[in-house]
């Protein structure tokens, strides 16, 4: 598996709870997996700590993986060769990214390409005229054109593992779409895996091979992209899709009430219940463990469910078997119950500082 977090738990000094709780999360070479959430979910730290890039002074538990090696492990130079070559991440706002006295070339060359191939990059993910932009400092470029150059020097170095944290959402949805389009196109071309960080669930489900959905810093989905679109699982995942409008759809938008969570918020059960339209006493008591969703009939509406996948909620607990997140499906887990009682307010066991 080219990227694997296993039960990956974060806790930073001052916080009820941690900022991930037991994330376990996949990428394989050559897919392209979504994350999405609200503000706040974990996303972020969760594509970070791909980098070996925890908080300051973080303790966590767990594991993560990139082809193998353990990132968490790596110090000195194996850290900065993996940021370097293994590695890239592609953040929101592109001026974050470069420095605005250097030239395009310039940025190009500083992550590991040739003069030739800064201007073939550039040509690759679609600038007009690569050989006069290798010459131009970011004043003399549009916010979309500088994502494009942002994209070129993340793919420079031939990372195995592209992250993409939220990389087209301040562009106009022209660009969006092409740059998009580039981005499967250099993971098709380079074989590397691609991380999809974004808040709009549709654009996930309709852009990913596989979508993991993060609540108050814990995985509550996981399913094909066209599963999770078709029949979600999760209310949550039921209610960003309520909430986000399509294009042809009449149907009135239906915020989710409330607000999530804060580090100081912590639940002595499922962390949504509070927000939720489903929520029993139980609920509010028991934390719902991941279970693997059977390929058809899912919902309790009849209507049949494609792709299998994973997810935390009582409702689907009972009728479902007990499982680990991922893919692909593990058949020796799929023993006991599918619940937990939380005893703790998600304090990790056998922790590590993160210094
Ligand atoms: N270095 C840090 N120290 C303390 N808290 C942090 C740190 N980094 C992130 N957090 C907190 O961890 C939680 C998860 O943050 P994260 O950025 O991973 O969420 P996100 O889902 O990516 O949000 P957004 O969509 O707004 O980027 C938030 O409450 C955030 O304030």
């Amino acid at each position: 598996m080219l990227l694997s977090l296993e039960d990956l738990t974060v806790q930073v000094p001052g916080t009820a709870r941690p900022l991930l709780d037991s994330v376990t999360l996949t990428v394989a070479e050559g897919e392209v997996v979504g994350l999405v959430g609200e503000s706040g979910s974990g996303k972020s730290t969760t594509a970070k700590a791909a980098l070996g890039l925890l908080p300051t002074g973080a303790d966590f538990a767990g594991s993560v993986r990139v082809d193998g090696t353990d990132v968490l492990g790596l110090r000195g130079e194996a850290l900065r060769a993996h940021r370097a070559d293994t590695v890239a991440m592609i953040h929101q706002d592109p001026r974050a990214t470069l420095n605005p006295v250097r030239r395009i070339g310039d940025f190009l060359v500083e992550r590991g390409a040739t003069k030739e191939r800064a201007v073939e990059l550039l040509a690759a993910v679609g600038l007009s005229d690569p050989e006069q932009r290798v010459r131009q400092r970011p004043h003399e470029l549009s916010g979309g054109m500088l994502q494009r150059v942002v994209i070129a020097g993340a793919l420079a170095a031939r990372p195995r593992l592209l992250l993409a944290d939220e990389a087209t959402s301040a562009l106009d949805v022209t660009t969006q779409a092409e740059i998009l389009a580039q981005l499967r196109t250099a993971r098709e071309e380079q074989g590397a895996g691609l991380l999809f960080i974004t808040h709009d669930l549709h654009l996930a489900a309709a852009y990913c091979d596989r979508v993991y959905v993060m609540y108050a810093g814990r995985v509550v989905e996981e399913r094909s992209a066209r599963a999770l679109f078709t029949t979600p699982a999760h209310p949550y995942t039921q209610g960003l899709l309520s909430c986000s409008p399509t294009l042809g759809d009449s149907h009135p938008l239906l915020p989710i009430p409330g607000r999530p969570p804060s580090l100081s918020d912590t639940f002595p059960g499922c962390p949504f219940a509070p927000r939720c339209g489903e929520a029993e006493e139980e609920c509010e008591t028991w934390l719902p463990e991941p279970v693997f969703l059977e390929e058809r009939g899912l919902r309790e509406d009849g209507v049949p469910s494609e792709g299998g996948g994973m997810a935390a909620c009582r409702r689907v607990v009972g009728r479902r078997s007990a499982g680990r997140w991922g893919s692909p499906r593990s058949s020796e887990a799929e023993s006991g119950g599918g619940w937990a009682q939380r005893t703790t307010a998600g304090q990790p066991k056998d922790k590590v500082s993160h210094k």
